[in-house]
């Protein structure tokens, strides 16, 4: 059997995305569930942030017209005539000539329009006080709504939540989250020279790698991963297995029997699992040419390479975009960041070439990433490496000293 409908990476995620169902699972989580999960609808802001006018300083609270010409020599000269206290309304209003004590963070009084820093001001005697240096209106003092007025949407659906964003949302008063819920992931591993990895070495067999990688990088890119274990080169097994899988999770992971090989049966039990089925089989991309994208009764499966190194970096392109998404599949805001190459790599055009590298800062500040060669078996290679270097598919290569992508680990 050959590959056919070989795809680039773009096409294999467009068609992959068109397939997924519109509406992925939500939940409501409280405020500090909410951590790195995404956003699974937009939030408006119900109040402004702040919802009054606040100092930024501590000082005076005055109308900045009663400081303007105010030096050292000649300070403006005004009545203390009341003190905001901190978390409270201030209990009256200023009028031309005053100055209320302020501490950072208080209410500005009403008729006031600046504050002036205590550093710039000296007391005449318990009631006067004399300004040395002028201020603007408004400085000094963070306006009502300046940080997020109301009404406003301050977050989007499909927005990944940092701490930041926890911040913000406590800011505005908002505990329960609507997020997408984490994606399920079942992790199938398949050959008959696999063993688990507590087992003594036996000769022609290798321990299973890719179960422990998968399971990681699933985790990581915040979807709850399940293993299902080694499963052997057996049709009726593999379709049994794959089965409970497709029931219990949103998407399957199958490493392992996806070449032309005899007892490549993976494309085969995908057919026979429900429709529309195998959607791609092979991409156009080194390493994990023999990659195979499924969808079953709105379940995805990938038939990942058995190589550990393919694997990971599959799984990198196709799955984590899904999973870390919550199923909406689009970026949720990660770059490369742009290295030198240290060395010439042929690569075909037509093709998406990924380059385990490592990465050095050279004397004088520029990044270079030196490829770490090595075969797509080798799991060393991976742990050596940080990143992958992105060699496009409409190039031929890269030339040393030129700028690449660099995807970190
Ligand atoms: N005649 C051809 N042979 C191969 C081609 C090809 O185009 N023509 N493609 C090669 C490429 S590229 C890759 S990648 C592999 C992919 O093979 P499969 O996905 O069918 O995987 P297997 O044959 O089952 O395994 C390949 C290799 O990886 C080891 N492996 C598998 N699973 C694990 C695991 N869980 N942990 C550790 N190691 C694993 C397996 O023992 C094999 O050594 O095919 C090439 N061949
Ligand atoms: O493309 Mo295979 O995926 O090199 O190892």
């Amino acid at each position: 059997m050959e590959l056919f409908n070989v795809l680039t990476v773009q096409q294999a995620r467009d068609t992959l995305r068109s397939h997924l169902p519109a509406r992925a699972k939500t939940e409501v989580v409280p405020l500090l569930q909410g951590l790195n999960r995404i956003l699974a609808q937009d939030i408006v802001a119900l109040e402004d942030v702040p919802n009054f006018d606040r100092s930024t300083m501590d000082g005076y609270a005055l109308r900045a017209r009663d400081t303007f010409g105010a030096t050292e020599s000649l300070p403006a000269y005004v009545d203390v005539s009341g003190e905001v206290l901190m978390g409270e309304e201030a209990s009256g209003a200023l009028t031309a000539g005053q100055a209320w004590l302020i501490p950072t963070g208080g209410m500005l009084p009403p008729g006031a329009d600046a504050v002036v820093m205590v550093e710039y001001t000296e007391e005449l005697d318990s009631q006067t006080i004399g300004v040395t240096r002028p201020v603007a209106p408004g400085e000094n003092l963070v306006r009502r709504g300046e940080d997020v007025a109301r009404g406003t949407v301050v977050l989007t659906a499909g927005h990944r939540l940092r701490p930041q964003e926890l911040g913000l949302l406590a800011a505005v008063g908002v505990t329960q989250v609507p997020v997408m819920k984490p994606f399920k992931v079942g992790i199938l591993s398949t050959g008959n020279e696999l063993m688990a990895p507590d087992q003594p070495a036996e000769p022609g067999k290798v321990r299973d790698i890719n179960s422990y990688t998968l399971y990681g990088q699933v985790l990581e890119a915040g979807g709850l991963p399940i293993l299902y274990g080694i499963i052997e080169d057996h049709f009726e097994t593999l379709q049994q297995t794959m089965a409970k899988a497709l029931a219990e999770n949103d998407l399957v992971l199958i490493s392992g029997g996806s070449s032309v090989g005899a007892r490549d049966i993976t494309a085969k039990v995908i057919e026979t699992m429900g429709s529309p089925g195998v959607l791609f089989h092979g991409m156009a991309i080194k390493p994990g040419k023999p990659t195979i994208g499924a969808v079953v009764e709105g379940k995805v499966v990938l038939g990942l390479p058995g190589h550990p190194v393919s694997a990971m970096v599959v799984f990198d392109l196709l799955a984590r975009p899904m999973i870390a998404s919550g199923g909406l599949y689009q970026n949720v805001g990660s770059f490369p960041l742009r290295a030198a190459i240290t060395r010439n790599i042929h690569s075909a055009t037509g093709r998406d070439d990924y380059l385990r590298v490592t990465l050095r800062r050279q004397e004088d500040g520029t990044i270079v990433a030196d490829p770490v060669l090595g075969k797509s078996g080798l799991i060393s290679t991976m742990v050596k490496a940080v990143g992958v270097a992105h060699i496009p598919l409409n190039k031929e290569g890269v030339e040393a000293g030129e700028l690449v992508d660099v995807w970190l680990f």
